[in-house]
């Protein structure tokens, strides 16, 4: 069945599918904006755009593009790529379980876990380390911070305790800091014990979110090469828990959950805005 967006979520980090293959709505700056907003569009924490198909060719050459809700683009999102994959299951694009895909921040191996794709685990390639348990002086705090990029960029601040407050403060200035010129995502890291991690979030061009995807994989391998936890991490998030293992040769394997919500239209007053 037809529809211009596809709405899911994966432990509370929202994404609307837009599928070029079907839809023919231009994802301007201004669009992406106005969709994912909560109150004048749909609501989201971004757009999976996709799939696109190298060589015109069907098979496991597809590549989608990852939007910001403030309509800039990522070049990677752990909880995307898996509401994506889930996404090629229930469109049928896809019948294998194992599969790759294509994103900015390079190519990813997908595994679905069960028939109806609702557990899913990807192998997210590497991290690259910038710095390594330095200090950075926000707002006048000195905070510990491990920066790296696992395709999108990743500050990783080492934290006693977490509270939401801070990351409302501190996040949208770390994210923004000079020190990140094409700016950053932020985890605020609570190590509990060595195989048990507590992050919050503060995405790059999203703001708050309740759970992501490369974010548990950039805190765990920052944790893991703190010496602080084990190869493998359950990830506590606010939105629920995702399984982290670092393998021997550095590739990170992200293992979480991806629920169905909605399909729909837009209606003749957005899309007239939408066009316009
Ligand atoms: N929610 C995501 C990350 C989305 C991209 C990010 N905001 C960026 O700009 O890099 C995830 O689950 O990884």
């Amino acid at each position: 069945m037809y529809a211009d967006y596809y709405k899911y979520h994966a432990l509370g980090n929202d994404y609307l599918v837009i599928d070029p293959n079907k839809s023919n709505i231009t994802l301007t700056e201004k669009n992406i904006r106005l969709i994912c907003h909560r109150n004048f569009g749909i609501g989201s924490d971004g757009i999976l755009y996709g799939p696109f198909f190298q060589n015109d060719s069907m098979s496991q050459r597809m590549s989608l593009r990852i939007f910001n809700p403030d309509g800039s683009e990522a070049e990677k999102s752990g909880n995307g790529l898996r509401i994506f994959a889930r996404y090629l299951l229930d469109q049928r694009y896809i019948s294998e379980k194992e599969f790759t895909l294509k994103t900015a921040g390079g190519t990813v191996q997908v595994e679905l876990l069960d028939n109806k794709g609702r557990q899913i685990k990807i192998d997210m390639g590497t991290i690259s380390f910038f710095a390594v348990n330095e200090q950075l002086v926000i707002n006048n705090q000195p905070l510990q911070i491990t920066s790296l990029s696992i395709g999108n960029p990743h500050c990783v601040v080492l934290c006693d305790a977490l509270s939401t407050e801070t990351v409302l403060e501190l996040g949208p200035v770390i994210e923004q800091h000079s020190r990140f010129p094409n700016r950053t995502n932020v985890q605020f890291l609570n190590i509990i014990d060595r195989r048990t991690i507590q992050i919050e979030i503060w995405e790059r061009g999203a703001g708050y979110t309740l759970a992501s995807g490369s974010s548990s994989c950039a805190a765990a391998g920052a944790a893991y090469r703190l010496g602080l936890v084990d190869q493998e991490v359950n990830v506590l998030m606010p939105g629920g828990v995702i399984q982290v293992k670092i393998r021997h040769d550095g590739h990170i394997f992200m293992t979480g959950p991806v629920c169905a919500v909605q399909s729909g239209l837009f209606a003749a007053d957005l899309k007239e805005i939408l066009d316009s």
